[in-house]
């Protein structure tokens, strides 16, 4: 598992750490880890150039110490001070290793950046001169320390400018930042160093390939299909057929034991799935999901009533006006979030995991937030964030193959949580899968998703 705690957290496990070590002795892992991380990118050391910069709080100190590690080998390190009482001891031993201090750019060409501007104690957004400094060293590969300065480190937000990274050190544990959109993506590549903190239970999280593992349903050697799971799916009609053939098409991937399908593209959905079951009878869950035109609310009340688990997807998301009464997980893009609680769609994209959140107490249910990282929030607050996938992965009826895997996910016995931020994994693990690197199709998606649990397994 991939945890992010919040700053507060980091800061109390930090404060309980630093009374058992001496004095700086958490700085100099920090900084050990930056300057390995940087010398990563360089060719070779010796003759190397990076430029530093450094703000006034201990994100400086860390950048200064590493810069003092790069310099005493080979690295030609200038200090480039973007406050006025930077910290004392970090350029004390950067400058007795050689590095220096500047005002302004190094006339050279640059290897390196290190944003050292501010971490966990900066405010959002960035001054005059740190935009400027930013600007004249724009194409030269940024470091970022800890975070990308200038992100909203808690939410994940994006306030005003910010450092885009392209590999990001952080120090203990992730910051919420790191893993939740849009500041995410200013992170680059995250490199975390462990610096030995002590640090409580995250309530933002990423599931890893382990934790799909330990968490994905497997029969038994006693199992039928019914121990397994069945899934009812409510999707498509005679006029949308593909909805439905795409949202069996997830549930079908193997997860669970048997597919029913209870709608109006009976035949489509044959013709493309014959192990799936068209006859009435009971299930463990239900997707209602697109494509159900006006019987749209038909299929969801009939699957409501049957008191399983729920999930609902695409034009059912309309009829959601509170909660279901059973356990669902209702799993919106952005512009369905938006026409369901009236926030501004862009608002949503500008703070996924706050949204999420908010939208999981509104609906007492597990809310699945799509986007470049799928954000799965639970009513308590806790949220699991999806780092699988591709960009291809945003084609039609992607989301309908997914509705039918959390579904089958469901039906196997996970809970709603488990399932949706599984079958979310899955979801982008099989579209980068069967991708490899270039365009794909729903289908692909759901075709390639048996050969991820298998590499896997
Ligand atoms: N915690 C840990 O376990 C460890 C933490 N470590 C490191 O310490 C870092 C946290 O250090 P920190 O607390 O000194 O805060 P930090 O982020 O450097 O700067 C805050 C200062 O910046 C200023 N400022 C504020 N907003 C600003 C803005 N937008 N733009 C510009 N300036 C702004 C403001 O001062 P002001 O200028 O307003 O007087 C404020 O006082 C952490 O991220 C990690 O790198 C590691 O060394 C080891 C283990
Ligand atoms: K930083």
């Amino acid at each position: 598992m991939r945890s992010a705690h919040t700053v507060e957290q980091v800061r109390a496990a930090e404060t309980a750490l630093m009374a058992r070590l001496p004095e700086g002795a958490l700085m100099q892992r920090a900084a050990a880890g930056l300057a390995y991380a940087v010398l990563d990118l360089l060719p070779q050391a010796y003759g190397a150039r990076v430029t530093l910069l450094v703000g006034s709080g201990d994100n400086g100190g860390d950048a200064l110490y590493a810069g003092a590690l790069l310099a005493r080998r080979g690295v030609r390190v200038s200090a480039w001070l973007l406050a006025a009482a930077p910290h004392r001891a970090g350029l004390e031993a950067l400058r007795r290793a050689g590095g220096r201090v500047v005002e302004a750019a190094p006339s050279q060409p640059q290897d390196v950046v290190v944003d050292g501007i501010v971490g966990i104690g900066g405010r959002p957004g960035l001054r005059p001169e740190a935009v400027a400094a930013l600007e004249v060293l724009r194409g030269v590969p940024v470091v970022a320390v800890d975070v990308p300065s200038g992100v909203d480190v808690d939410t994940g937000r994006i306030d005003g400018p910010a450092v885009r990274a392209d590999v990001t050190v952080t120090f203990g544990t992730h910051k919420v930042a790191l893993l939740a959109d849009p500041a995410a993506a200013y992170a680059g590549a995250v490199h975390l160093v462990d610096i030995g903190l002590d640090l409580p239970e995250a309530a933002v999280e990423s599931l890893q390939a382990a934790d799909v593992v330990a968490l994905l349903p497997r029969p038994d050697e006693h199992a039928h299909k019914y121990t397994r799971g069945v899934v009812g799916i409510r999707a498509g009609s005679a006029r949308y057929p593909g909805a439905g053939v795409l949202c069996v098409s997830g549930a079908a991937a193997g997860l669970c034991g048997m597919v029913r399908y209870l709608a109006g593209a009976r035949d489509a959905v044959v013709a493309a799935h014959p192990d799936v079951v068209t006859e009435n009878g009971r299930v463990q869950a239900w997707a209602v999901g697109s494509g159900g035109g006006p019987d749209v609310a038909t299929m969801l009340a009939e699957a409501r009533a049957d008191g399983v688990p729920l999930v609902v997807d695409a034009d059912a998301l309309g009829l959601v006006d509170g909660p279901l009464g059973v356990p669902a997980v209702l799993t919106p893009h952005a512009g369905e979030l938006s026409r369901m609680t009236g926030a501004a769609r862009a608002d949503i994209e500008g703070d996924p995991l706050g949204h999420a959140r908010e939208a999981a107490v509104t609906y007492d249910a597990v809310v699945l937030l799509k986007g470049r990282h799928t954000v799965v929030a639970r009513p308590d607050g806790n949220a699991r964030i999806t780092t699988t996938g591709v960009a291809w992965l945003a084609t039609a009826g992607a989301g309908d193959v997914l509705a039918g895997l959390i579904g089958a996910l469901l039906a196997a016995g996970l809970e709603p949580y488990d399932a949706a931020s599984v079958g979310s994994w899955l979801h982008g693990a099989a579209a980068t899968y069967a991708a490899r690197g270039g365009p794909i199709t729903a289908p692909d998606v759901a075709r390639a998703i048996p050969g991820v649990v298998r590499d896997l397994l």
